[in-house]
């Protein structure tokens, strides 16, 4: 008896998870930079996933302003991926993967690899030229994490409430 064809043109898992990562990117309230980050485990479950925010308690209390020469975000900031470690439910990120909006900063590369994350997908690597992410991709390429750049097929997933 011949089987009925599932569809084909379901949403893929990395794909899904990166769009996972840039939904959750899409509740931060960074006027200039919006991340999102999802920690996948090795049976592809979801495990964690967050957005840059302030610190909890600290929302209305502390600047988004970006000048580093005056009170600045950059001092407060939690990261996605620091959100996404803190947001796992007590479930262990050793052997995860983690999809990222944008390559981690050395501080969040510190967090992903004592973490024991295994694999970073990332979708933009825009300040690849500046200290901290010359000396992130150093200290993730020496603990020997599989660093990926996301391979974008289509611009966009409509999501129709309707
Ligand atoms: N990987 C990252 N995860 C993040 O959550 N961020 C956050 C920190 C800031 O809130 C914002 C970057 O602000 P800007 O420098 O592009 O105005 O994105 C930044 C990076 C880049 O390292
Ligand atoms: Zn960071």
């Amino acid at each position: 008896m011949a089987l009925t064809p599932g569809r084909d043109d379901y949403l893929k898992d990395s794909k899904y998870f990166m769009a996972v990562a840039l939904l959750a990117a899409k509740r931060s309230k960074d006027p200039n930079t919006q991340v999102g980050a999802c920690i996948v485990n090795q049976e592809n479950k979801i495990v964690g996933i967050g957005h840059n925010q302030m610190p909890n308690g600290c929302d209305d209390k502390l600047t988004w302003a970006r000048d580093r020469t005056k009170d600045n975000k950059h001092l407060y900031v939690c990261h996605a991926e620091l959100n996404a470690i803190m947001n796992t439910n007590g479930a262990d990120v050793k052997g995860c993967s983690m999809y990222v909006a944008l390559f981690p900063c050395n501080e969040c590369a510190k967090l992903i690899i004592q973490g024991g994350i295994k694999e970073v997908i990332y979708l933009s690597d825009m300040y690849k030229d500046r200290d901290e992410f010359k000396a992130s991709r150093r200290m993730l390429e020496g603990a020997g994490i599989k660093l990926r750049p996301f391979e974008l097929e289509g611009t966009e997933i409509v999501i129709d409430f309707q």
